[in-house]
């Protein structure tokens, strides 16, 4: 069996972007930048005024003399004359400052008076001017290829004066959960023995948030010859494929068998750790088989520590699990021989584990925002020691 560590690094290894399209700006929030992108011009392209004021030449003002108004400039309509000695130019917030003027007085500092303004004592000694380039250069790596654009990086990307990206092909997810008791949500009320199929919908939600479209989702009860079936037309509409269930040792465990006459090839077959340990990794035909245990816990913890960094391979970003070291807010208990996953909740003191450990748990994880992650065979901790953690 191998380390959480060791499956982290196969993936890294054996996972690789999908490759690229070009889309427009307005469709890119949320993509993965496939190539840098590249400023096309300078921002500001001329010098800027940073507030409403008068346009000015710095070493010919001072508070108490009359300067005569010649002109104004507007963002977007500049002044086209050149301020001298002894003269002022209105001006706006993003407007270009005239040739000749070096410095901006704000109005608040101004007292006009018709074709005239004259300043009060107390301005600057800021100039208010946004020079050429002073945000960034023609030419410069605005935003480095692997970029997720959110919010702040969309806009950065709208100023590099760009109308299409190259963002990195979503990949296609198809879910497959496996397991004769599984009943539609709505549904299993119906059937004795049955229970909700939850799990696709957590893994579902984390392959949307990590920037995956979900082109199929599949439920099979334990019958070989049908999964294997469905496995065929899984491998050939996605670029991977997350089962769930049937990862473990029971006689109905199909998990891995009805990907076998496909060729799968496993990357990994269990992790040391706790809860999870039936996780396992591979290919079939091309395609990535990601298979999560049934048990809805494991499957979104397991999620969290696999299926993200896959998610993030496949689309080229070069991103590590942000693990914090943070304050224990209560005790944790000893470990066993497994890495052990807890599950807790953040209090203000501190991490506070949940009292449902149980890895078939489905209501304790609405509270579970954190794992404390502890090596095999670690001694109980008190409240105030610290843990290595990550945003669950
Ligand atoms: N003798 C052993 N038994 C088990 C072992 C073991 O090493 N030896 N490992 C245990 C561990 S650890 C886990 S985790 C589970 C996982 O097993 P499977 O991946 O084979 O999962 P299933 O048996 O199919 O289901 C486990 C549990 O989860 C429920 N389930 C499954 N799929 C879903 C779904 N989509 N939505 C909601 N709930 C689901 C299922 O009904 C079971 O209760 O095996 C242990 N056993
Ligand atoms: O690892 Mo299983 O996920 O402990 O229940």
């Amino acid at each position: 069996m191998i380390t959480v560590d060791e499956a982290l690094s196969l993936i890294a290894a054996k996972v690789g972007p999908l490759g690229s399209e070009t889309i427009a700006l307005a469709d890119a929030a949320g993509r993965t930048l496939a190539e840098p992108l590249i400023a096309r011009c300078d921002a500001p392209r001329q010098p800027l005024s940073a507030m409403d004021g008068y346009a000015v030449l710095e070493r010919t003002t001072a508070a108490g003399k009359r300067l005569e108004l010649i002109g104004e400039s507007r963002a977007g309509r500049g002044f086209a004359g050149t301020v001298q000695p002894g003269q002022a130019v209105r001006i706006f917030t993003g407007a270009r400052l005239p040739d000749g003027a070096d410095y901006v007085v704000m109005q608040e500092y101004a007292s006009r008076d018709g074709d005239h303004v004259t300043f009060t004592e107390g301005y600057g000694p800021a100039p208010h001017v946004r020079a050429v380039a002073s945000d960034f250069a023609k030419g410069a790596e605005l935003v480095p290829a692997g970029t997720r654009l959110g919010a702040r990086a969309m806009v950065a990307a709208a100023a590099a004066d760009v109308s299409e990206v190259c963002v990195a092909r979503r990949p296609r997810v198809a879910t497959f959960a496996t397991g004769d008791e599984l009943a539609p949500p709505g549904f299993a009320h119906l059937r004795p023995d049955a229970i909700p199929e939850s799990v696709s919908f957590g893994v579902a939600a984390m392959v949307a948030q990590e920037g995956g479209t979900v082109v199929s989702r599949r439920t099979g009860a334990d019958e070989l010859d049908a999964l294997i079936a469905a496995a065929d037309a899984a491998l050939d509409e996605a670029d991977l494929v997350i089962v769930t269930g049937g990862a473990s040792v029971g006689d109905r465990d199909f998990a891995k068998p009805m990907f076998a006459p496909h060729g799968l090839d496993l990357w990994f077959d269990k992790v040391a750790m706790k809860p999870g340990k039936p996780v396992w990794l591979g290919q079939a035909r091309g395609t990535v088989v990601l298979g999560l245990p049934g048990n809805p816990t494991s499957a979104m913890v397991t999620g969290a520590l696999f299926l993200r960094p896959i998610l993030a391979r496949l689309l080229g970003e070069a991103k590590a699990h942000p693990w914090r070291c943070l304050p224990l807010a209560a005790g944790l208990k000893a470990t066993g021989t497994r890495e052990t996953f807890t599950r807790a909740r953040w209090d203000e003191d501190g991490l506070i584990p949940l009292d449902n450990q149980d890895s078939g748990a489905q209501a304790a994880l609405l509270q579970a925002d954190w794992l404390i992650r502890c090596p095999p065979d670690q001694a109980a901790l008190a409240p105030g020691a610290m843990v290595t953690a990550l945003r669950f």
